[in-house]
């Protein structure tokens, strides 16, 4: 009559702080995550039969991302989800994937009188570094880096024009606009066959590759709309990191409106003479793709 058609489990939001203390210098550095790990394999029973033999409880999953993270390097967060990753695959035999997705918060070391300070930081900005990854028994490691919530605006340099026009059209174009939006970007890597693969990749270079390309095409771009914009973007990225598979970006237009101060004295604030602009928080555009290298293999 019924069956069971999706199950996976785990805990989510595992708060995780690491340091490490180098003796010789005094110098810290420190890592902030927010971890979720959820299982998949012969689990069919604990929902049909009320079996917990097969249970992994998910504070035995939340303790076991404490003790690897004492006995691993948690950063690169992409080499540490493959480690937990494998660690269920492999120390279970009725689990037969982990889905690992870790977001890494922002700490950046302060300054103090032009000298890095060695153990105080602050949070710069809302923008996280996530990873989304699944390892799969007898298959591999699957892997999908990401930047989330990183906001930017240029005041000029974006044009929109040219665009369908119909009885339904009311915008007018432009060639002069405000662009803004927070940057979405995604990077899939081709598929990892085991954790060794996984620890020869440089992953903080692309993270910095893919976020500097997306701060120079960004700024540099005379950009015709976000859509052409991204995809030079994600062009870039796949060039700069050869073991990517395929590059996505999600941006929302956050629209910026003229206001029209004529009826006030003849203040002329439309067109060329406009500085004073109302930032709009809803509706806005959302623009999506996902570019990728020809003969990418499919992910798991
Ligand atoms: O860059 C843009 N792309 C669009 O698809 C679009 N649509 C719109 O109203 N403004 C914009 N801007």
């Amino acid at each position: 009559m019924s069956q069971l058609s999706y199950a996976r489990y785990g805990k989510d939001n595992v708060r995780l702080y690491k340091v490490d203390k180098d003796e010789k210098t005094g110098i810290h550095t420190v890592v902030e995550q927010t971890v979720r790990v959820l299982l998949e394999g012969d689990i069919e029973t604990s929902y049909t039969r009320a079996d917990n033999s097969v249970v992994v409880a998910t504070d035995t999953q939340k303790q076991t991302v404490f003790i690897l993270a004492k006995q691993n390097p948690i950063s690169p967060p992409e080499q540490f989800a493959a480690i937990l990753g494998t660690h269920f695959t492999t120390t279970y035999p009725h689990i037969h994937a982990a889905h690992v997705k870790i977001i890494q918060h922002r700490w950046t070391r302060m300054n103090i009188d032009g000298k890095p300070h060695p153990h105080s930081f602050f949070r710069d900005g809302a923008e996280v570094r996530v990873v989304e990854s699944v390892t799969r028994e007898n298959e591999g490691v699957s892997i999908r880096s990401k930047i989330e919530k990183l906001l930017v605006l240029k005041s000029t340099g974006s044009a929109f024009h040219g665009f369908h026009r119909d009885e339904y059209t009311r915008l007018g174009e432009t060639w002069d606009r405000i662009l803004s939006t927070e940057i979405e970007a995604g990077w899939q890597w081709k598929l990892f066959k085991n954790l060794a693969e996984v620890k020869a990749i440089d992953f903080d270079a692309a993270w910095k590759a893919a976020r500097d390309i997306s701060f120079k095409v960004f700024a540099e771009d005379n950009s015709a709309s976000v859509q052409a914009t991204m995809y030079k973007m994600c062009d870039q990225i796949l060039a700069a990191v050869p073991e990517l598979d395929a590059v996505d970006y999600s941006l929302p237009n956050k629209h910026y409106f003229e206001v029209d101060l004529s009826w006030h004295k003849g203040l002329k604030n439309t067109g060329k003479d406009a500085t004073v602009f109302a930032p709009q928080s809803d509706p806005n555009g959302l623009i999506q793709c996902t570019v990728s290298r020809k003969g990418a293999k499919a992910k798991l």
